[in-house]
């Protein structure tokens, strides 16, 4: 067995997240300390992670069939190593079974867990003998079950999604759900056009090709493992295309003041500057000053100027901003981050229903905090990477409804004619994964203050 075992790393990171780290940090740290690992060793390691976070749901079906005691008996450190090697099986083409279940079993050892190997053992070789009489739900006839046991989701999403968009819309955003997300960056248009970095990328070996719809987008086939020419020279942010589009939606011009209210890590604070050329003036507030620092380094990296920063827990008063005082606002506000669930694989095990209600409340004590403070004609944007009903429209009508000074704005009259699709028939941004290329699933609105 090789020093840097990537199995074995896998299976301590998933150790980690089940914790409550963050996968792509526990991630991270791993692959930053094993700068030894092969590229190959590297990408079976994050496949492993993301893999059976995102499919756990199958993993345990096809398992609990082949387990004659119930899985939440199985001791919680057999039972990853058992979704491990039941993932290479049931999922990675490239593995032959007989090696993943050997290697499962070497690990047992490796772990310590030896007296379990026979288990793994036989339950692993059923899963690979029975796996074409596993009674995978029919997505017709069981949509709420195939939306469980096939497509990996808590039941509790799986109910939500299938009363908010009907058997057919959940079922595809739950499978587009389980894909990678596409590795797109934002070309820092302060220091060259998406042109000649599509072409420097072209020239460097990658495939890259431009975004359909944000302007300054540039999607890599095969991303991710190594920093793209000009990483030092701050040539791009990594974004998502949904991302990118939201600081247009708030359309910077240069001489404006501006407020960020939730700005951390800094995607959009840089953005907007960027669009201002620069010649914006931006407070970017944050309730994590930890986090706030990376808007400090992200801005620095870009050569982004305008940008200040402040703590503060926008849900106070934030009693050094006069009111009135700003031309435009964004609140890109804390979430359930259900838009991201492809980037962020755990948060579809670790939500749980009471967080929306619980995020609701919170997005809109922060837009009550920030509405005073924007000029009248100012425009604020509300923005966030989720989609449940409670967070987006149940906020927008609770803010309206308080605040009868603000005026909804269509945002489609306001954006070039090839985006009018992204958004809804209230002029609100909605993307999807499974019907806008891949995006991540973002919502915006805009409004204006009338008085
Ligand atoms: C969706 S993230 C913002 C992403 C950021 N706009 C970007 O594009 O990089 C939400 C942010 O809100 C911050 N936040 C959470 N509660 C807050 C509060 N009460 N006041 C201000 N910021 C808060 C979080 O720390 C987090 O950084």
């Amino acid at each position: 067995m090789k020093k840097n075992d990537p199995r074995k790393m896998a299976w301590e990171i998933l150790a980690r997240v089940e914790e409550g780290m963050f996968s792509d940090l526990a991630l991270d740290a791993a692959l930053s300390n094993a700068s030894q690992l092969e590229d190959r060793d590297r990408a079976l390691l994050t496949e492993l992670v993301y893999g059976v976070l995102r499919y756990r749901g199958r993993l345990d079906f096809a398992l609990s069939h082949c387990c004659s005691q119930p899985l939440r008996k199985v001791e919680p450190a057999v039972l990853r190593l058992l979704r491990l090697g039941c993932y290479q099986i049931l999922l990675l083409d490239r593995i032959p079974v007989r090696a993943a279940v050997h290697e499962t079993v070497e690990l047992a050892k490796r772990l310590g867990l030896s007296r379990a190997t026979g288990f793994v053992n036989g339950i692993l070789r059923a899963v690979d003998r029975r796996r074409e009489s596993i009674p995978w739900p029919d997505p017709r006839k069981a949509p709420l079950a195939h939306l469980q046991h096939v497509l990996s989701l808590p039941k509790w999403l799986a109910q939500t999604w299938l009363k908010e968009f009907g058997a057919a819309e959940a079922l595809a955003l739950a499978e587009a759900m389980l894909q990678v997300a596409p590795f797109t960056v934002r070309v820092n248009s302060l220091q060259q056009g998406r042109e000649e970095f599509l072409a420097a990328l072209t020239d460097a070996g990658y495939q890259a090709m431009a975004t359909a719809y944000a302007p300054e987008g540039i999607s890599i086939e095969g991303g991710g493992s190594r920093r793209l020419p000009g990483d030092d020279r701050g040539a791009y942010q990594l974004q998502d295309q949904a991302s990118m589009l939201i600081a247009h939606l708030l359309a910077p011009q240069p001489g404006e003041r501006l407020l960020d209210a939730c700005a951390a890590p800094g995607g959009k604070t840089t953005h907007l500057a960027a669009l201002a050329d620069n010649r914006a003036e931006i407070m970017a507030l944050d309730i994590s000053a930890a986090r706030l620092a990376l808007v400090e380094q992200s801005a620095l990296r870009l050569g982004t100027q305008g940008i200040s920063c402040r703590a503060w827990d926008l849900t106070a008063a934030p009693d050094f901003l006069k009111n009135g005082s700003f031309d435009g606002i964004l609140v890109d506000a804390p979430c359930s981050g259900l838009g991201t669930l492809r980037r962020n694989p755990e948060s579809r095990w670790r939500r749980q229903p009471a967080d929306l209600a619980v995020n609701a409340e919170r997005q809109l004590a922060i837009l009550s905090r920030a509405a005073p403070l924007l000029r009248t004609g100012g425009r604020l944007v509300y923005s966030l990477c989720t989609f449940t009903q409670e967070e987006t429209e149940g906020v927008v009508q609770k803010f309206l409804a308080a605040y009868p000074e603000f005026e909804r704005i269509d945002l489609r009259l306001q954006v070039p004619e090839a985006w009018r699709e992204l958004f809804d028939e209230q002029g609100a941004l909605r993307t999807w994964p499974h019907h806008h290329g891949g995006m991540d699933a973002f919502f915006a609105v805009g409004f204006r203050r009338k008085a």
